[in-house]
């Protein structure tokens, strides 16, 4: 895969800082506590998995770095920049550095697939639109869809949308991916696609990862660490060969008897 400069090559063994930091962040909607205190970090290039049960509040952590909602308490900083709280400017300089891709695709059904793409680039990183269209026909090569740059997604299949959901997501050039159970909307053939195009981009970039997924065959493979969430807060962490074959935490074994 020919991801530009992010190859696995150039990642240190031992990453030297925090990409990421949650520090005493709480969520609250209404009298519900979603996040509670909640305190984590992931360092540069590894791929965290967060899994948990429904309404644990593991989608809300993507959703605070997106910032598509805010923290009432804590900080979040990514980069050495914080994100909660800071100035405007600040905040759209650090969303820039992170990609998400969603369950449901959310890709705009009335522009073509390579216009999904060179969007984002063109109108919030100011590249050419030359220069970004050359680079989404690159990803499109990537994730198997170079023969659908004019199609509309709505004419694609479910697993095409989502790849190029990944390639629109990929083409902001983020350090970080947060991939938000982006299988769960998928007709069951259709998953092991998607996740294998995954691991292939974990396992060949340096891209750093912060996933919520059901899928624990596929948390197995890419995780560096996983956290296991309960009523907003991590009960556990480790890596998956802990997590998954001997974890410390009863209410880990009861979740993952259920899920596995
Ligand atoms: N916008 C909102 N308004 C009110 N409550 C919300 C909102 N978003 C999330 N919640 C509540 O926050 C809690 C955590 O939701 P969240 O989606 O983060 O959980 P999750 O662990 O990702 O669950 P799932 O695995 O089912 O996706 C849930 O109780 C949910 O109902």
């Amino acid at each position: 895969m020919s991801v530009e400069t992010r190859t696995k090559s150039s990642v240190t063994d031992a990453p030297s800082s925090e990409l990421i930091r949650l520090a005493g962040v709480t969520k609250r909607f209404g009298t519900n506590t979603v996040l509670d205190q909640l305190d984590f970090s992931v360092q540069p290039g590894k791929h965290v998995t967060l899994i948990g049960p429904s309404g644990s509040g593991k989608t809300t952590i993507l959703r605070l770095l997106m910032t598509l909602t805010k923290p009432d308490e804590g900080t979040i900083t990514v980069d050495g920049q914080q994100l909660f709280p800071a100035p405007e400017k600040q905040i759209r300089e650090v969303r820039k550095k992170i990609g998400m891709v969603f369950q449901q695709f959310n890709l705009f059904p009335n522009m073509s697939v390579l216009r999904n793409i060179t969007e984002a680039p063109v109108q919030v990183l100011g590249m050419s639109r030359d220069e970004a269209e050359a680079r989404a026909r690159e990803l499109l090569d990537l994730v198997g869809l170079a023969d659908k740059c004019d199609a509309r997604p709505t004419r694609l299949s479910g697993g095409q949308q989502q790849r190029v959901a990944i390639a629109r997501a990929l083409a902001m050039r983020p350090q970080v991916l947060l991939l938000d159970e982006v299988t769960s909307a998928l007709d069951p053939e259709l998953v092991a696609g998607v996740l294998d195009l995954l691991r292939d981009i974990a396992r060949s970039t340096d891209i750093t990862m912060l996933c919520v997924t059901h899928e624990m065959g596929f948390a197995r493979d890419i995780s560096d660490q996983v956290l296991m969430f309960d009523s907003g807060r991590v009960i556990e962490s480790g890596p998956p060969e802990k997590i998954f074959s001997d974890p410390d935490q009863d209410r880990t074994r009861e979740f993952l008897s259920a899920v596995l």
